[in-house]
């Protein structure tokens, strides 16, 4: 082997070792985080309130009052919990909703609480009805109740704790019990980021990564990124897997979408699973209206992902309406499929929250709650 050929060899092992170290992509995310406030990108508003809110606390040498943190997956209320955390000097106790199915479960957590601590409890909605009277004591009074005993004799012994705060997070603020929202003294809801955030995310995270990025890649991939910062990251990620093992290490336009094109990531950001929603919508469904259930079981998933990871968006974009007799396509749905609406599809609906349909008959329905607002 000659020198050349050899440089070329160990270049390639290079390559591929530096991308085995980044298997992990969850390691990778957890190094993505902003650990402070001032380096949390976009968000504006959440961010001002949050930090006045913090301030204000620690000036008063007090803990701050219970925080609320809304909005679809991947937006960041995982990573505003550890700066709260991060930025009052506290430990983060981080559990979850799913994880508290009994009111002994939360009192394990609560009792083991030291002051000041920062509890976080993901998916707070779906803190199960035994441990929710429980939480609300805890959140008020820092007081748990522990129950002893069973039956008639059971007695309840006051156990104080001392005072901390607990962040929430929510995809589905509107679960949420009134008696729970109301014990939070702040309710900050984040919203999709605007292109141009997505690609200071990108441009840090490309940082931190140590790899280059073009601004005409930040753009693309940005662009694709369905106004999320995980999805932004998880792009630029599998863009620089393109560039390390098919080009020359430097993220670029031709490698973004090289690579998103390989990913299945479409111009307008839809994945799969958004497209096997859009496609069920039409094809199966004639443009519903189709209730969520069903056209959940026609994509292979579960409809509380359906709901929370696919249709903010389809519905911000328009692409998909809801309605109280089911999910509709929109004239944008058709198009974007290249698909013609059948005779008599009419829509008459607002672009962003749903609409109704003026001449198709109500067809394949579920029983259906009422959209969320
Ligand atoms: N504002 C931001 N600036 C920079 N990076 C961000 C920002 N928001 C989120 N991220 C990045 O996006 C990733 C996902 O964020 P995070 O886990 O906080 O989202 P989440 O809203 O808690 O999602 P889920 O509800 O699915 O848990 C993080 O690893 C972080 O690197």
């Amino acid at each position: 082997m000659n020198d050349d050929a050899l440089s070329e060899a160990e270049e390639a092992a290079a390559r591929l070792l530096s991308s085995a170290a980044g298997v992990d992509d969850r390691l990778v995310e957890g190094a993505l985080r902003p650990q402070m406030l001032a380096e949390f990108v976009g968000q504006q508003v959440v961010r001002e309130q949050l930090s006045l809110v913090l301030d204000a606390a620690k000036a008063r040498g007090s803990v701050p009052d219970h925080i609320l943190l809304s909005g679809p997956p991947g937006l960041g209320k995982t990573t505003l919990a550890m700066i709260v955390a991060h930025e009052l000097n506290q430990p983060l106790r981080v559990t979850s909703g799913p994880a508290i199915q009994h009111a002994g479960d939360l009192a394990a957590v609560l009792s083991s609480l030291t002051e000041g601590e920062v509890l976080f409890v993901d998916e707070i909605h779906r803190v199960a009805r035994p441990a929710e009277e429980m939480l609300y004591v805890a959140m008020e009074d820092f007081r748990v109740d522990v129950v002893v005993g069973k039956g008639p004799g059971a007695t309840a012994i006051p156990l104080d704790l001392p005072p901390f705060t607990l962040v929430g997070a929510t995809t589905r603020a509107g679960m949420l019990p009134g008696p729970l929202r109301d014990r939070f003294g702040f309710t900050g809801h984040l919203d999709f980021y605007a292109p141009e955030e997505l690609e200071q995310v990108l441009r840090r995270s490309a940082e931190l990564l140590g790899v280059e990025l073009t601004p005409e890649a930040a753009v693309e991939i940005s662009g694709r990124s369905r106004g999320t910062p995980r999805i932004a990251n998880r792009l630029l990620r599998r863009v620089r897997d393109w560039a390390q093992v098919r080009g020359d290490g430097t993220l670029d336009l031709t490698a973004a979408r090289a690579a998103l094109e390989v990913y299945a990531v479409d111009a307008r950001g839809l994945d799969r699973l958004d497209r096997s929603v859009l496609e069920a919508l039409c094809r199966r469904f004639g443009g519903g209206p189709v209730g969520l259930s069903t056209l959940a079981v026609a994509v292979g998933e579960e409809p509380e992902t359906v709901e929370t990871v696919s249709e903010p968006f389809l519905v911000r974009e328009g692409l998909l309406g809801r309605t109280p007799r089911g999910r509709i396509a929109t004239p944008a749905t058709w198009e974007h499929l290249g698909l013609a609406a059948p005779a008599g599809f009419a829509w008459a609906g607002a672009g962003t929250g749903g609409g109704t349909l003026t001449s198709r008959s109500g067809m394949h329905q579920d029983t259906l709650p009422d959209p969320e607002p």
